[in-house]
């Protein structure tokens, strides 16, 4: 589904990323790890084409796309959730859904009553400006928006960042259902835990360079890898 080898990019004469490998198949929930300053956000922002890609190569669905602008890279079905959700505050939830609705129909195609399946609460708010919703609300917009796109990989930058507890464990329970819907899943967090509970496989960078790549099962068996990059 997605494959990234040797990625390098930066901002301006600052390069950040020296080699990032990272793959995601089919159904897979795969996390990028490291600790604050590390290059994970820089990683995805290159990987969908809003950073400047220096080197290396990004594969999605069989196809090049390293370097494609990144309404194309959207458009091959890379749904993406940025840090800090970005809803059109003066949109009502209705509209922000309907605004990136893909055109695209067929089996598996999201919907609106699917989105609102998935989140009762956007359901009971479609009227309800964007910029009225609680935190917690309004990451599940984002999260709804990005699905209307019909993903075949949905990524996700620190999306429980800052929510309450409850708030957080609806987030995971919606990721859980995804999981279980095998949507491939790139996701960054800090909730660790919960992290690992969800996902399939991992990815560590140190220093904008992928340092360890494995599974639960192999990260679990060496608990030196999670104290070394991350530091918990
Ligand atoms: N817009 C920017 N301009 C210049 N340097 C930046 C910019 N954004 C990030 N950086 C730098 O790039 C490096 C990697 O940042 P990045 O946000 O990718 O790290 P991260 O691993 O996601 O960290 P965090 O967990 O703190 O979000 C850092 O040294 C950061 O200061």
């Amino acid at each position: 589904m997605l494959e990234v080898v040797g990625l390098k990019s930066g901002y301006g004469c600052s390069q950040v990323l020296f080699g990032v490998d990272l793959q995601v198949g089919k159904g897979d929930i795969v996390t990028l790890m490291g600790r604050n300053g590390m290059g994970k956000t820089t990683t995805i922002r290159a990987l969908i084409g809003l950073n400047h890609v220096l080197g290396g190569e990004v594969v999605f669905d069989g196809a090049k796309v390293t370097g494609l602008r990144p309404e194309v890279i959207a458009r091959r079905g890379i749904g993406y959730v940025p840090e800090g959700r970005h809803v059109f505050p003066t949109l009502t939830v209705h509209e922000n859904l309907v605004a990136t609705a893909a055109n695209r129909s067929g089996q598996g195609a999201w919907s609106l009553s699917r989105v609102y399946a998935l989140f009762p609460r956007l359901a009971e708010r479609q009227r309800q400006y964007a910029r009225t919703l609680s935190g917690g609300e309004q990451q599940m917009l984002a999260i709804g928006r990005a699905l209307m796109t019909n993903p075949k990989l949905l990524v996700l930058d620190e999306a429980t960042e800052g929510l309450a507890p409850t708030v957080r464990t609806e987030i995971w329970t919606c990721l859980e259902a995804l999981k279980a819907e095998r949507l491939s899943i790139l996701l960054i967090d800090k909730n660790v835990a919960a992290l690992r509970r969800l996902a399939t496989a991992h990815t560590f960078i140190e220093k904008g360079v992928t340092v360890w790549r494995g599974n639960e099962t192999a990260l679990a068996a060496d608990p030196h890898v999670f104290a070394r990059y991350v530091g918990l």
